[in-house]
């Protein structure tokens, strides 16, 4: 990164999104907090902010990680697995609230709705009981989803109610989260190379494949934190693309990568799996409601 140059910060487009709303956050903080300056590059997918950053695009990603109801992003994982030297600087939690957009006069008109496989599984509750008979259709994001909408009043898009006001489209329905208390966390990923931000990490993730066909590996694995008592706040598995019923473990491990006891279950963990890749060890800030300020 060339010091005089403002930081790239490479997030899931177009404007609007909620990863913008997190990218927005940091730009803040970063300014406010250590006076540096920082744009905002919008991109298609998240495997492609990602790649910005391996092809030094941009100097920051930020991409969603989990949801509260849906779960993972196997987007974020598969590509930080597939990607080599990111690195995780700071874990960001956001509240999410959905609205339903719309230039139709009635819920009654709508056939379509769009928007992140996401948000459409966050809102399935409300989506089966007000538009039982709507076709659901997956976007790139929520504010890709948005695309068209004056041109075809039978259509909808679930995004934030901040994309309604940026694109200036009608709010429909509001708050329409099966569950109020619905977050996203998102990562900040970096080259490993780029210097820390000053958060002393409390986090670390990481992932691993097992020796195939070899009873129990996976349970050693695990064995190895429990011994030490080392806490995991998360445990998802994907599959390695290789062959059916092959899969690699992604953990959360509440414990700095540098904490003694984390050196002592890395040395062990080395000698009981397969690849093991170290996606960076990291802070994590809850963002409320007030304090997501543009
Ligand atoms: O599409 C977006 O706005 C995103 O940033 C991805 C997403 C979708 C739903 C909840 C949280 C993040």
């Amino acid at each position: 990164m060339n010091k005089c140059e403002p930081l790239a910060i490479a997030y899931l487009g177009p404007p609007g999104t909620y990863s913008e709303q997190a990218a927005s956050f940091y730009l803040n903080w970063l300014k406010s907090n250590q006076e540096i300056e920082a744009t905002l590059s919008p991109y298609p997918t998240i495997a492609k902010s990602l790649q910005a950053i391996a092809t030094e695009q941009a100097d920051i990603a930020v991409v969603p990680v989990e949801n509260s109801i849906e779960g993972s992003v196997s987007m974020t994982m598969d590509s930080l697995w597939q990607l080599e030297s990111l690195r995780i600087k700071l874990a960001l939690v956001l509240p999410i609230n959905h609205a339903l957009i719309s230039c139709a006069d009635s819920l009654d008109n709508i056939e379509t709705v769009y928007s992140h496989p996401q948000a459409l599984a966050q809102c399935q509750g409300w989506l089966a009981k007000f538009l039982p008979n709507a076709n659901l259709i997956a976007r790139n994001s929520t504010t890709e989803a948005l695309e068209g909408l004056p041109q075809a009043p039978e259509t909808a898009a679930i995004s934030s109610q901040r994309a309604a006001q940026l694109y200036n489209l009608p709010i429909l329905a509001s708050a329409i989260n099966d569950y109020p208390e619905n977050c996203t966390r998102f990562w900040l990923v970096a080259k490993e190379s780029t210097e820390n931000n000053g958060f002393n990490p409390t986090h670390t993730s990481l992932a691993f494949s097992v020796p195939a066909n070899v009873p129990g590996a996976l349970v050693k694995a695990l064995e190895v934190f429990a011994h030490l008592g080392i806490n995991l706040s998360r445990i998802e598995s994907r599959p390695t693309k290789r062959s059916l019923g092959e899969y690699l473990f992604f953990l959360d491990i509440e414990a700095a990568v540098t904490s003694p006891l984390m050196v002592s279950a890395l040395a062990e963990l080395n000698s009981c799996t397969e690849v093991l890749k170290i996606f960076g060890s990291y802070s994590v800030l809850t963002v409320n409601s007030e304090s997501k300020k543009f």
